[in-house]
């Protein structure tokens, strides 16, 4: 159906097999669907707003709940939701960073990453894999040592991804955690990946801080996240408003100063609300979804030539390949050029894949069923038979 101005409001799912590497996760189930149309106006879930005047306390719809919910779900004490985990970063940076600062990132981390840090006033370094794409907590460790000797202080925080989103690896966030808590560095866990893929426990993880993005992984409208904390940080991160109108003589009761007082206001907290349920089923499935993802991924390397980037067997379905030897040799002589491959699949019913990549790309089977994902793999198989690579059987 096309709608007012030209939208098609058809799903792409109904069209195709999607294998977006970043829409996989964040795919609105059909309870969040109807959730939206029902709360679609701007301030639909404030109708009931109450003293103390603050979203996180609305009992009707039950977002005071569903924030209760959100922290015991990924383990940690207190939980809000913010407009995309960028919004989460950038909470986390205003309270801890100060202007000069030395920060510590790692080579995968998120531009908004960066971001939070440049508008706190803070100065990025960052930690660099290992040969494997894998950061590591000694390379943690040798870094705080090395900024703390050329800036005369350790970094006021780290920033360290779950899973990354060049190549899907799972890092070693515990380990991490445990070294930089021993140089008296907080961590934010960036669960952009995980949190409502796979079970998160922060509190195992040790993070002060833990970030998930709704749109990305809580099957909800964008924008929206999490952020999670500890009781011991939670007074700082969520501290309330001192501002005082200087005529008006006005305050501003408990509005929380990072949160912008309040943060997501109808559809993007409904729908994720009403995922929830299916969310906090859907981590115990993980195994079922790498299981898929590996046997896509054992098609593609039967292409001569073709190999996975990802650190393999994967541990998260987001999966870097490179087909440079095999399907971009296709592509050199091929009337579509680089085209063909993403061409050959949407023929086949599948799309995702960046339009043109032959050399490097990454795709996101999560979601599929065990059909899809033996369908999938055996098209990339049949569209490199039809176009003369040798496969191995
Ligand atoms: C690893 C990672 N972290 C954070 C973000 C930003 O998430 P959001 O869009 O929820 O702000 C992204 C976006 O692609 C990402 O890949």
């Amino acid at each position: 159906m096309n709608c007012g101005d030209g939208i098609d409001t058809r799903l792409i799912e109904e069209l195709y097999i999607n294998l977006d590497p970043i829409q996989a996760g964040g795919r609105l189930t059909v309870d969040a669907m109807k959730a939206v149309l029902a709360y679609g106006d701007g301030y639909s879930v404030c109708d009931n707003c109450e003293k103390p005047f603050r979203l996180d306390c609305i009992k009707k719809p039950p977002l005071a709940k569903f924030h209760d919910d959100l922290a015991t779900f990924v383990n940690m004490d207190v939980a809000r939701l913010v407009p995309g985990a960028r919004r989460g970063f950038q909470a986390v940076a205003g309270t801890v960073v100060n202007k000069g600062d030395p920060v510590l990132l790692t080579a995968f981390s998120h531009y908004t990453e960066f971001l939070s840090v440049e508008q706190a006033g803070g100065i990025p370094h960052e930690v660099p894999p290992d040969d494997s794409q894998i950061i590591t907590a000694d390379t943690v460790a040798v870094r705080i040592e090395e900024i703390t000797r050329s800036t005369g202080r350790p970094p006021s925080l780290l920033y360290v991804e779950e899973v990354d989103y060049q190549f899907g690896n799972l890092h070693p966030v515990q380990e991490i955690v445990k070294v930089a808590h021993q140089y008296d560095v907080p961590v934010l866990c960036n669960g952009a990946y995980t949190v409502g893929i796979m079970p998160v426990d922060g509190k195992k993880i040790g993070a002060d801080f833990l970030v998930g993005s709704g749109h990305k992984s809580m099957a909800a409208p964008a924008p929206s996240g999490m952020l999670a904390t500890t009781s011991e940080w939670a007074d700082k991160l969520f501290r309330t408003t001192q501002a005082k109108g200087d005529i008006t003589g006005r305050t501003f009761g408990v509005k929380e100063v990072e949160m912008m007082g309040c943060t997501l206001m109808g559809v993007t907290s409904v729908g994720m609300m009403a995922s929830f349920p299916h969310v906090r089923e859907r981590v115990n499935q993980f195994d079922q979804h790498l299981k898929r993802c590996n046997q896509i991924v054992d098609a593609l390397c039967s292409i001569d030539g073709t190999k996975v980037m990802s650190e393999y067997p994967r541990k998260h379905p987001l999966t870097r390949m490179n087909t440079t030897e095999s399907f971009d040799k296709i592509a050199k002589t091929h009337k579509k050029k680089g085209f063909f491959l993403l061409s050959a699949l949407r023929e086949r019913g599948i799309t995702g894949i960046i339009a043109g990549s032959t050399k490097v790309w990454k795709f996101n089977p999560y979601g599929l069923t065990e059909e899809q994902a033996q369908y999938v793999g055996d098209m990339f198989v049949e569209i490199a038979k039809e176009d003369g690579l040798s496969v191995q059987t």
